[in-house]
């Protein structure tokens, strides 16, 4: 069997106090509990990019005007392999807001724990952390 393989394209949310949005994963979702960056599943023919604008669209309920690659990154979970796209969003319109109703909250770049964060996500928190 092959093994499910997935592109995600999620947003670092950065205001101009270095605050980062973040929200919680809630339900039986993939690891549930844990806090993320808004993002999601990039679709056929999308782009990363576009995949980028349209979840947090759905998601945070704003509209990205600029983005820029962070990293990329491959993770194996046990049931998947991620590739994950980390994208520092800086300019928006909108007020980000749990769009689906999960938990959400603005966290300093210097307060992200990565403990509360996937292990993938592990290096970009560090690299916020140190920012
Ligand atoms: N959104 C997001 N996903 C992450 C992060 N770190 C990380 O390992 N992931 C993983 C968890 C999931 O396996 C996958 C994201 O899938 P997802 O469930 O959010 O996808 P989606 O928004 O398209 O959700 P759905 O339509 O399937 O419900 O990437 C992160 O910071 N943000
Ligand atoms: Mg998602």
């Amino acid at each position: 069997m092959t093994r499910k393989h997935l592109h995600i394209a999620v947003g670092i949310i950065r205001n101009e106090k270095g605050e980062v949005f973040i929200t919680r994963r809630v339900g039986d979702s993939h690891l549930a509990g844990l806090w993320e960056f808004p993002g999601g599943k990039i679709e056929a023919g999308e782009s990363p990019e576009q995949g980028l604008r349209r979840e947090l669209m759905e998601e945070t309920g704003i509209q990205v005007q600029q983005s820029e690659l962070l990293c990329s990154l491959d993770h194996h979970f046990d049931d998947r392999t991620v590739t994950l796209y980390f994208y520092l969003v800086e300019h928006w319109q909108g007020t980000p807001f749990g769009r689906e109703g999960q938990p959400e909250r603005w966290v300093h770049q210097h307060a992200l724990n990565a403990g509360e964060f996937p292990e993938p996500n592990k290096p970009v928190i560090e690299l916020l952390n140190n920012a």
